[in-house]
């Protein structure tokens, strides 16, 4: 079946962060965050992997991944931080390995599908911003979970890389469930296959890249845009709203 149901609450103290959001993603499918600075995209993602605790529950094919130890959790689910480049002795092989329940095999077929395995004896410290951005993913893969959790892949890297992440996640999500927060609303609208915009900690809208309305857009990010078909794509074109 492989279906991940989300229905989370989350507060941090007095301030709330979300409120009953709630989703399904299934095997085979890339859901996009997108959402205005601060809306709760980061915290969400937070939640569905356990760093922080939510109300509410997230389950993969019925099992509560909140209550699982760390080791089960980490088949299920693995969460892809927003990217800086630790600066510590690690070769890249090393850093893929650290801190996961890979074994060496593992890892050889993960730094193989990103393309890193030549490179594995490097220092990380020696990669770019988006060559770093793989050997994350590499990490990721090599634990083997069912889905993979990115908050903004994509936040550093220039057109090409970018895409290159993209083309990837699009391909892991044939055999995973892939949910990244994106930014970048073009790219959401081309590569997933569904969109959750949360707003002020609410899930505003949940659709096809084909059923966003630049009247959402207007809504919840405050800019005017229009919607235009280039190539077979649908493209946004914001602008700023007059006042
Ligand atoms: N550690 C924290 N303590 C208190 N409040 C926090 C904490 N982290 C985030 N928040 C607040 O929770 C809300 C949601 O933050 P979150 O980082 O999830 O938003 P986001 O959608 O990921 O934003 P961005 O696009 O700017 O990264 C914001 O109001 C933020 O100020």
């Amino acid at each position: 079946m492989s279906r991940l149901e989300v229905s989370v609450s989350f507060a941090y103290g007095e301030r709330e962060a979300l409120r009953e959001v709630e989703f399904t993603a299934e095997r085979g499918e890339f859901l996009a965050v997108i959402g205005p600075n601060g809306a709760g995209k980061s915290t969400l993602l937070k939640c569905m992997v356990g760093i922080l605790r939510p109300k509410g529950r997230v389950t993969f094919d019925g099992r509560n991944i909140l209550e699982l130890k760390p080791r089960e959790r980490a088949k299920l689910i693995t969460y892809v931080p927003q990217s800086s480049i630790p600066e510590f002795a690690f070769t890249i092989e090393e850093f893929v390995e650290l801190g996961t329940y890979a074994t060496r095999g593992d890892v050889e077929g993960a730094l193989k599908r990103v393309g890193l395995w030549e490179r594995r004896g490097e220092q990380i410290t020696a990669l770019s911003g988006g060559e770093y951005q793989l050997a994350l993913i590499a990490r990721a893969l090599a634990q083997g979970s069912e889905t993979i959790l990115l908050d903004e892949p994509t936040s550093h890297l220039d057109i090409n890389h970018a895409l290159g992440i993209m083309e990837l996640l699009r391909e892991l999500s044939g055999e995973k469930v892939i949910i990244a927060v994106l930014h970048d609303l073009n790219l959401a609208l081309r590569y997933a296959d569904r969109l959750i915009l949360l707003h002020g900690g609410r899930k505003a809208w949940e659709g096809k890249p084909d059923e966003l309305e630049p009247e959402i857009i207007e809504r919840v990010y405050g800019v005017t845009a229009r919607i235009v078909e280039v190539d077979g794509h649908r493209v946004i074109l914001p602008e700023l709203a007059k006042v």
